[in-house]
């Protein structure tokens, strides 16, 4: 027993050390050797053990064991006092505990000691990662939000790309889940992100990105209805991430079927649903230390709210299912394609916006699409 090393009243440790039931259950066989004998000899019910409690349990060899027993329990094993038992269980819990406490600092300034905590999935492109500071945090769902033609799916696709290289290319060496909910899986254009890898991964060695084989490690599924995409991430998913054949999921899109399933009185049981994916893919997600991306899509106000007061273009949009999806979420992104009118100049017209996220100040930057896949545009982070 460890327990000399604990700075208690010697009473306290010569009392935990005592086999002080076993003492008191050999008396206890005596006695029911004499209740044998002679059944008005004053044996007690309440001389029995309490259930959990018996001789051999009441040996106390380790720091651990102690804990084992409330404090009842251990006062009526070692005879002490309730303080005493108290102060017993504090040195014993804290000695066993260490100096394992830290706080939300030491975890944000001792990226060594927690690598996890500090690990992103890249996003493919240097200039998006510095917007995110490295990329996807591997715990939690991401929500990229945006109008159509913004360039949601490139980045998701490219997200599944990039997810299967070394992870000192900012990967996890591991493939993607990707559920459709809306569209077909848009194979072609994933079969050219995927000849255009070298153009785009210029910080990955040619060879590296030549021996991975891209396509064999995204696994895609159609789910049409809620029910389906509930089955879907409680069933098909978890297999996938628990025998790390994926290590990232991707939702496109994640309002879908919501939006076709649920009118007005019904939505309380959207709410629930909601609530319900929002759950399990967090569990998922901090499970598998695997990041999610669901797609999301906007609604758009169409007036300004006071005539010669004009909105900018991105205040005017707001992703779709509201409060209850958004509080499901650990990052909110926003990807804009402004309309020509919206963005006279020209200059930069596809904006990626940090909306909210616990450790990214709210910021964005200007990106492209091409053949290769989504860039950044460098010097136009942040803003
Ligand atoms: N091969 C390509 N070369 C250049 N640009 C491309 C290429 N493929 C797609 N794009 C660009 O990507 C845009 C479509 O992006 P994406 O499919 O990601 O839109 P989205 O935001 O997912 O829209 P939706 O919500 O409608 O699905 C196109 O408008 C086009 O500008």
């Amino acid at each position: 027993m460890d327990l000399d090393q604990l700075d208690l009243n010697p009473r306290i440790t010569a009392a935990v050390k005592k086999d002080r039931v076993g003492r008191r259950e050999r008396k206890r066989e005596r006695g029911k050797h004499r209740c044998e004998r002679d059944t008005s000899s004053g044996c007690h019910p309440h001389d029995q053990p309490r259930p959990g409690t018996n001789c051999n349990q009441a040996k106390l060899k380790s720091l651990k064991e102690v804990l084992h027993f409330s404090g009842p329990d251990l006062q009526r094993l070692t005879g002490l006092s309730g303080p005493d038992v108290q102060h017993l269980l504090r040195m014993v819990s804290s000695h066993l505990r260490g100096s394992s406490i830290f706080t939300a600092l030491d975890l944000r300034l001792q990226k060594e000691r927690f690598p996890e905590q500090h690990q992103r999935l890249s996003l493919g492109c240097p200039v998006l990662d510095g917007l995110l500071r490295g990329g996807l945090p591997l715990g939690g769902i991401t929500e990229l939000a945006g109008r159509s033609s913004a360039g949601k799916t490139q980045l998701a696709l490219q997200l599944c790309l990039a997810v299967q290289l070394p992870r000192q290319h900012g990967g996890l060496e591991a493939g993607a889940v990707y559920v459709c909910t809306e569209d077909a899986f848009p194979n072609r254009r994933l079969q050219q992100l995927i000849a255009q890898q070298q153009c785009l991964r210029t910080d990955a060695p040619v060879d590296t990105i030549r021996r991975i084989k891209f396509g064999d490690h995204i696994f895609i599924e159609h789910v049409a209805d809620v029910d389906a995409l509930l089955e879907c991430v409680s069933k098909k998913v978890p297999m996938l991430l628990s025998r790390g054949m994926a290590r990232l999921l991707v939702i496109d899109s994640v309002a879908a079927p919501f939006r076709c399933e649920f009118d007005g009185p019904a939505s309380a049981c959207r709410a629930r649903a909601l609530q319900a994916l929002g759950a399990a893919l967090r569990r998922l997600s901090w499970a598998f230390q695997s990041p999610v991306l669901c797609i999301n899509q906007v609604t758009e106000a169409m007036q300004d709210t006071a005539p010669g007061l004009p909105r900018a273009p991105e205040e005017r949009l707001a992703p779709a299912l509201g409060i209850t999806w958004s509080n499901q979420l650990l990052m909110r992104l926003m990807a804009d394609r402004h309309r020509p009118e919206e963005d006279p100049l020209g200059r930069h017209t596809r904006t990626l916006r940090v909306v909210f996220a616990p450790h990214l100040p709210p910021s964005s930057c200007s990106y492209t699409v091409n053949a290769e896949g989504v860039r950044g545009t460098p010097g136009t982070q942040p803003c």
